[in-house]
């Protein structure tokens, strides 16, 4: 099967590699689509994110989905034929975290295109069945993929208890703070605030029903923020840019007893944070990790019409063409690729 590998930095191989048969409790998917996702391409330009380095060919890709064609004997709950989201990290299922149920901080699990564990930008995967969704017929491949960064935006607004009515601001407007807007929105936030320092990306986010928009690099988000909110700051503050100067500045924008969720992963390990405005103010800062539980809520909300995640893809690309699909998706401007088979 055709399978492309990351030999090092910038350089893919197209390799022939046998095609694998199901285990017992795994469905064999012929991989019908991939998102590229930022960190792809930061593994692909570095060959590292952070304590995770590539130390042998990798093969990359975690936002997949696919159609099964073999199962294994024990697994009743798929057939051939399905079409099914993987979910992409498979946890240990018998440490403390999983036994608790939040089986998304497994330190074992095993995390498509996370060294050491290849991931989905090839012909077949074999995937323990209980990570597998099916997608019913209304709802593509295309967005069965992309039920992944769904999936981050559905589990940060978990973690921020974004409510009805509430002012969510979300601080980046890549795929990720894009999901989390959805996802939002879904959840019955009222307005919702996004912020980039790009204006392309910020008119895009307004096209997706974004209220207010504010390029923070020549625009003063807190004076911005209080005028949208009557001077009481958004309930809400869903941090998705990793970038310092935006998480230093959640704290001016959310509101006296309200929530900071951070998931964009900040490029230096500590960021100054003022600890008696969180005290004084009495908010919630909490971190928020990939997510668990969400792969039949993002298929619901894709099946009942509820989100739009494929209009943030702005490319398709084949196998073949993986490096040229890693150019485009490493430009500032470019939201989303997807690799289709
Ligand atoms: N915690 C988690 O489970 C996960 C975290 N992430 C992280 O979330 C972040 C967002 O992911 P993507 O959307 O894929 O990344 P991205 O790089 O495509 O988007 C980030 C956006 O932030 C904008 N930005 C840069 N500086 C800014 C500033 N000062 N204020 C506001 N916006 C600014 C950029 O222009 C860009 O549009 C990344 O740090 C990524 O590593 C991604 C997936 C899961
Ligand atoms: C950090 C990422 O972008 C990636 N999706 C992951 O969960 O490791």
């Amino acid at each position: 099967m055709k399978t492309a590998v990351l030999l090092e930095p910038e350089t893919f191989e197209l390799q022939d590699r046998p095609r694998p048969s199901a285990g017992p409790n795994d469905v064999l998917v012929a991989v019908r689509d991939v998102g590229i996702c930022g960190s792809d391409v930061h593994y692909y330009e570095h060959g590292r994110i952070g304590d995770y380095v590539v130390e042998n060919p990798l093969v990359l890709g975690h936002e997949s989905a696919g159609e099964v064609v073999e199962v294994g004997e024990n697994v009743t709950s798929l057939g051939v034929g399905d079409r099914v989201a993987l979910e992409p990290g498979v946890p240990c299922r018998r440490c403390s975290h999983c036994k608790h149920g939040n089986y998304h901080l497994c330190e074992e699990v095993e995390f498509m295109a996370t060294p050491p564990h290849d991931g989905a930008f090839t012909e077949y995967v074999s995937w323990p069945a209980d990570f597998a969704y099916k997608l019913p017929d209304t709802v593509s491949t295309t967005e069965g993929a992309l039920c992944e960064p769904l999936s981050v935006g559905i589990h940060a607004c978990r973690r921020g208890d974004v409510g009805t009515g509430d002012t969510v601001l979300v601080t980046g407007a890549g795929p990720i703070g894009l999901m989390i807007m959805e996802a939002a929105r879904a959840a019955g936030a009222g307005d919702i605030i996004v912020t980039d320092v790009v204006d392309e990306k910020l008119s895009f986010a307004r096209e997706r029903g974004a209220d207010l928009a504010v390029n923070v690099a020549d625009g003063d988000l807190e004076s911005a923020v209080e005028d949208f909110t009557d001077g009481v700051g958004a309930d809400v503050v869903v941090e998705a840019s990793g970038a310092t100067p935006s998480i230093e500045s959640t704290l001016d924008v959310v509101r006296r007893g309200g929530t900071v969720v951070l998931v964009g992963l900040a490029s230096e390990a500590t960021v100054p944070f003022d600890v008696l405005d969180i005290i004084d103010n009495e908010l919630d800062v909490r971190g928020s990790f990939r997510y668990k539980n969400t792969y039949p809520v993002a298929i619901d909300l894709l099946a009942d019409g509820v989100v739009d995640v494929a209009g943030i893809v702005e490319f398709e690309s084949s196998l073949e063409d993986i490096d040229d699909a890693f150019q485009r998706a490493r430009e500032p401007n470019v939201i989303k690729g997807m690799v289709t088979f």
